[in-house]
């Protein structure tokens, strides 16, 4: 079976076009953790990363509306927060999940801080799209208001944009290996809390959201995961996306992305990051795979039956 890093989408982990509210994302969990559990009775070693782009936009929103009642909480706090629920949720359900099956795993969700770069360009070209979907008028309306960067995002809409540095070093990585034997560990979440190193060598939390998909990645790599698998909202990636001709895509060799990336097909800020951060997986590891599917499906493309995977050769 092997070691393997999954990967959860945080626009995956809102419901549809209903409202964003902790409940709906809860039955999201409920579904998504019933899939992980069947992964771990297959004797799977599993590890999560969950995304939190529209999660941290909503926790930032609230403080940002609330400001004449209550202090608003920096960015990397709200961040933290963001790990806090979703984890939480994640650690409920997968737990509730695993006992249906007679499976006594202990799962634990931990706050993550990732270690970024203060000099990285990312802090000056805001990337990664986090909170609500406006119209462009509404988006507009958000970036004379509020001086925000908005961004469209994949074809639905407008969001807000911001820093989104790379990662560098998972701060607790050592606690997430000693623990991968016997735990579930839930990691990174949100790509982890983003943090600079002083030279003192104080951590201080920066304003950003790192992509939990590069983030993965880096877990993947530090644990010698033998499959990273990222799972968003479509069951695979896709070449001329939302178009007439869309083609789905079943396998990628590593080779073949790098001439689909070039050539724009993928989103950035949502698909083009999933194909970078499988390209890395398995550039660094080249007896290994990537695959990209949807939550429902993931048990399916672990046994080869659906999902894009991608291969070095
Ligand atoms: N080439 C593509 N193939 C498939 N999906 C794409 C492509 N380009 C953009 N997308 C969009 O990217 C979305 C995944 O990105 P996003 O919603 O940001 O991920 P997450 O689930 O990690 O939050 C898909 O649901 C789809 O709408
Ligand atoms: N942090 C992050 O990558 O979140 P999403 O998965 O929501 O984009």
């Amino acid at each position: 079976m092997g070691k393997l890093v999954i990967a959860l989408g945080g626009n995956a982990l809102q419901s549809g076009n209903g409202p964003a509210t902790a409940e709906a994302q809860l039955e999201v969990v409920k579904k998504t953790c019933e899939h992980i559990a069947e992964i771990s009775c297959r004797g799977y070693e599993i590890a999560i990363v969950h995304g939190n782009g529209p999660q941290v936009g909503r926790i930032l929103q609230a403080y940002e509306t609330a400001k004449e009642v209550t202090p608003v909480m920096p960015f990397d706090v709200c961040g933290a927060m963001s790990q806090g629920y979703i984890g939480y949720h994640i650690q409920q359900c997968l737990k509730y999940a695993l006992n249906l099956r007679n499976k006594n795993i202990p799962v634990v969700a931990l706050a993550t801080q990732m270690i970024v770069d203060g000099a990285d360009p990312a802090f000056q070209n805001p990337t990664k799209p986090i909170g609500q979907f406006y119209n462009e008028q509404e988006a507009k309306k958000q970036e004379q208001e509020k001086g925000y960067v908005m961004k469209e995002d994949a074809g639905r809409g407008f969001r807000r944009v911001v820093a989104s540095p790379l990662p560098k070093r998972i701060v607790e990585i050592d606690a997430v290996k000693k623990l991968w034997d016997s735990t579930i560990v839930i990691t990174c979440g949100g790509g982890g809390v983003p943090v600079v190193e002083k030279d003192t060598g104080i951590l201080e939390g920066v304003a950003a959201v790192i992509d939990k998909d590069f983030a993965a990645e880096l877990l993947a790599e530090q644990v010698e995961a033998d499959c990273l698998m990222i799972l968003t909202e479509v069951e695979k990636v896709a070449i001329n996306f939302n178009k007439p001709n869309q083609e789905n895509l079943s396998h990628m060799t590593l080779e073949e992305a790098s001439r689909l990336v070039e050539e724009g097909q993928f989103a950035p800020g949502s698909m083009l990051p999933k194909v970078q951060a499988a390209m890395k997986f398995v550039r660094a590891n080249p007896s290994k795979k990537a695959i990209i599917t949807s939550l429902d499906k993931s048990l399916e493309a672990l046994e080869g039956k659906t999902g894009t995977v991608l291969t070095f050769a």
